[in-house]
Formats: structure tokens, sequence, C-alpha cells
């Protein structure tokens, strides 16, 4: 059982993969009082990423109370929310984000903590880097303060975000106290049609389950369709747990994983990688291992998918039209919905690939990666970005971006009019200069498309990058399929 002290007896019942993760990092476990309410485990923490947003008051008090960082060595911080994504050889010239980078550089020096800093060789987005630099591995516990952490759970780790006290908590102990988790089988058979991406397929996995469907679970992705996927089609994914309230999201490690792995700066190598092979093997969950809830979906049926309200669960696939509010019997999510079409200022019936936009971000956490940008250029190729049309492109890290320019898909950016910019989290969230003005529509491939998430007044539907890069060129949304040849 989960978490609990085991008898001989109970070690070999079936258990799910995060059972199985979690049991191994138990420090301590909870004990049960007499109505059987137990106290949470203590809980081992493999992996501590930071940034600049959520760290600053977790080192203050740290500070106040003379506390050291238990394990600067399994700590380590990037400048990624607040940085600009051009002219980043100059001095930030927003205060609050000149301070919150500074203030990091600050307390990673005091504290002993290796930091990436904007223009470094390694800076990117926390939950690109990790991955990367071969730091995320099976059946690791990460935390980060930062909701998208459950990411790296695409390695078969179990990644949470977690609030600035646990941030500091994690900095002094190296652990957390934490109840566990509900278990959510979500399993995925057939295949995906061509051209549909692991973000339709998450977008669709929300629209159906709901941004509160996950909640308190951490959510296992199987089946066929996700053993076929790549490893940054399957953090595509995870990365997206959160928005359907999940704790975290996890896929088993198999071959395609270890193939990521090999050779990365941080993955073992020699003897003990094969250990460590022979050890994340057996990080699958047990034939018949019971999970609290069961999610079925077959990938076949799948199309591509755009969001037209402002959570990540209203969505459609995009030859749909904009929904009929008076059409939903559910009261609240029907209100949901009249209030995201004002905001959003989308009329029912309207067909989705006659909304047209302002702007296109390709980029962030969610679809940063060089395959994300293999998927867009693709698509640009010998095409242009439509007159009128802002096309943002960022690299998700630095790294990201060198191979994507030592590939030349810098080159097929800009000559089709998109803007090629550094790492960062850019226009993901309006933490930097790059923003939808008020009124602007965007399609973006990142997750959120919360009321003014890019941006003040900004509007937001998300979308995979290929359906990013044909919305571009016909300024309209769009799928590759739609464009004429
Ligand atoms: C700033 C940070 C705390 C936040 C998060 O936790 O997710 C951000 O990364 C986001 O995507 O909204
Ligand atoms: S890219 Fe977006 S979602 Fe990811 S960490 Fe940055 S702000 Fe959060």
């Amino acid at each position: 059982m989960w978490g609990t002290e085991m008898t001989a007896a109970e070690t070999t019942a079936p258990r799910t993969l995060a059972e199985k993760v979690w049991d191994e990092h138990v420090v301590r476990a909870g004990e049960a009082d007499a109505s059987g309410q137990r106290d949470p485990d203590l809980i081992y923490i493999d992996l501590h990423l930071v940034h600049e947003v959520t760290s600053p008051q977790a080192f203050e008090g740290l500070r106040l109370a003379g506390r050291s960082v238990r394990r600067p060595d399994l700590t380590i911080a990037t400048e990624d929310h607040n940085v600009p994504t051009v002219d980043i050889d100059k001095p930030i010239a927003d205060p609050v984000s000149r301070t919150q980078v500074e203030t990091l550089r600050r307390n990673c020096e005091e504290f002993g903590i290796r930091l990436h800093p904007m223009g470094d060789a390694e800076q990117g987005i926390v939950h690109i880097i990790g991955p990367q630099l071969g730091l995320t591995q099976p059946g690791m516990t990460i935390v980060c303060g930062d909701s998208h952490t459950s990411t790296h759970g695409a390695f078969g780790a179990i990644a949470m975000g977690i609030g600035t006290s646990e941030v500091e908590h994690v900095l002094a102990t190296q652990t957390l106290s934490l109840r566990p988790f509900k278990t959510m089988a979500i399993t995925v058979d057939g295949e995906l049609p061509v051209g549909v991406t692991s973000k339709d397929l998450i977008l669709a996995i929300i629209a159906k389950i709901g941004t509160g469907g996950g909640q308190g679970h951490v959510l296992e992705y199987r089946g066929s369709a996700i053993e076929k996927l790549s490893m940054e089609a399957r953090m595509t994914i995870c990365n997206m747990s959160i928005e359907a309230g999940a704790r975290a999201g996890m896929i088993a490690p198999d071959q395609t994983t270890y193939d990521y792995l090999r050779g990365r700066p941080h993955a073992p190598s020699g003897d003990d990688w094969d250990a460590a092979v022979a050890h994340w093997d057996s990080l699958r969950s047990d034939p018949g291992a019971r999970y609290d809830t069961e999610v079925h979906i077959d990938a076949s049926t799948l199309t591509p998918f755009v969001t037209w309200g402002t959570n990540p669960g209203q969505g459609a696939p995009l030859g749909d039209t904009v929904p009929d509010p008076a059409k939903i019997s559910d009261e609240t999510r029907a209100q949901a919905a009249e209030k995201a079409l004002a905001y959003m200022d989308l009329t029912p019936g309207t067909p989705l690939r006659d909304v047209s936009v302002d702007a296109v971000f390709l980029g962030s956490c969610t679809n940063g990666r060089i395959e994300d940008l293999r998927a867009a250029a693709s698509v640009l190729e010998g095409r242009r970005v439509a007159d009128g049309v802002r096309m943002l492109v960022v690299p998700g890290s630095m790294r990201v971006k060198k191979q994507a320019e030592d590939e030349g898909l810098d080159a097929v950016f800009r000559a089709a009019g998109a803007e090629w910019r550094q790492a960062g989290c850019s226009m993901c969230l309006g933490m930097n200069p790059d923003q939808l003005a008020p009124g602007e529509r965007c399609a973006s491939t990142s997750n959120r498309n919360f009321e003014g998430r890019q941006g003040k007044g900004g509007r937001t539907h998300l979308v995979s990058p290929a359906v990013a890069a044909a919305t571009a060129v016909r300024g309209r949304l769009a799928a590759p399929a739609d464009l004429a040849h």
C-alpha cells in the first residue's frame, strides 16, 4: 500500500509507478491515529529546481533562521520568468524584474547554489534545462516552486510544484512533508492521426476530465499511443497535468527515456548507467495495480485541438464552431463559457477556423523544445507569416537555441518574417517585456489561457506548434493541412 510501513506480503502487492517511487523516498512514514487518519509522510527530495519568482522569501527565511542549504549539490537555479528575450547584454529595464534576477544571483552566491544566468549556455526555462542536462531522471522526486514541475514526470519521476514556504523547507532539509496522492490512469490507445500531436492530446484530455478532474491525483499516462511518443512529446503532456488540477503527471520510463538520457551531462555513465537502467526497468505499474480513477482515450478519434475560452479545459477540435453557452446544460459551465466568450470577444457558432489572430507565440516549457521548433519550421519553410501578424519564436533554452541555429531553423523563421529570440518564458506570461497589447489575440503554444495571462486584456488560444505555424501563415486559426501547397 501507498507510503505505509509494509509487511513482507504487502511489498509484493501490485503497486502503481507513483506508489513505487513514493515508497522509495519515505524517510519517515506518517503514523495513523486512533481514527485511522494518518500524518503526512516525510519524503526525500532528489532534485530541487529554483527560479527567480518563487525563491526570494525562501532564501530570506533561511537567512533569518541562520540556516544553510542542506544539499546545494541537489539544487540548481536558472533565470527564466523575468528575463527579456532581446538585448540581454543590457541591464533589465523593468525594476521589478531586475530586482528579482539580482536577488536570485545574490542568493545563489551566498548559499552556494549553481545558477545559469541570462546569456549562459545552459540558461533556459527551468523545466527545459533539467531534462536537457540529464538532471531529471526516472524514479526521482523533483520539486520546484513552479506549478509546471509536472513536466519532469515524463521521465517516470514524481515531480511537483510547491509553494514558497515548502521551497524553504526543501532548501533547509532536502525533505518535504506530504500526504499520499490519489492515482489516476489515463490510458491512451490507438494511433494519433497524422498532424495530431501530444499538445492536441493533452488539450483533449483536459477538455474531457475538466480543469478540476485531476484534483488530488497523480496522473499516469499509459497505453500504446503514449509509448510511441518522443520524450519531448511526453513532456508536453506531463507539463499540462497541472491544468487538469492534478498534483503531478507521470509516464513510465522505457527505451525512449533511456535513449534520451544516455550521454547527457548528469546522466549516469559506465557501470552506473547499467545499474540505473536495471532499476529504472522496475519502475512500471505492476499488472493488477489499482488506481483510484481510470480514464480511457482512443487516440485515433482526435484532431487538432484549440482553446476558445479562458481556462485550458475550454477547448474544442479546430473543425468545430465557438460553442453556444445556451446549449451547455451544466449551469456553472454555461456561465463560465459565457464569461469566457465575452472576454475572448467570440460569438457562438463562429467556425474556429474563422478566428483571426494578431500574434503567434511559439515557445514555453510546454512547447519550446527542439522538436517543437522543428515542427513549426517545417510548416513555415517557404511560406510567410501573414501581413499584420507578429510571430515570436522563443527557444526554451539557450541549448535549444543553439541546436536550432545549427540546424538552420532560425533562418527559416526569419525568412518567414518571424522574430527569433533568446531563451526564457517570454510571452507565456506577462512578467517580462514580451506581452500582448489589450485586445490583441494570440495563438500560443503555452499552457494557460487565463484572462490577462499574456498581457493585460490579451486573448489567448492554446494550440500545438504545428497549428501555431499554420495560423501564422493564414492569419486565422488553422492546421497545416489547411494551407495551400
Ligand atoms: C511564476 C510561477 C510561480 C508560475 C507557476 O507556478 O506556474 C508560472 O511559471 C506560471 O506558469 O504561471
Ligand atoms: S514557460 Fe510559462 S508555464 Fe513554463 S515556467 Fe515559464 S511561465 Fe510557467
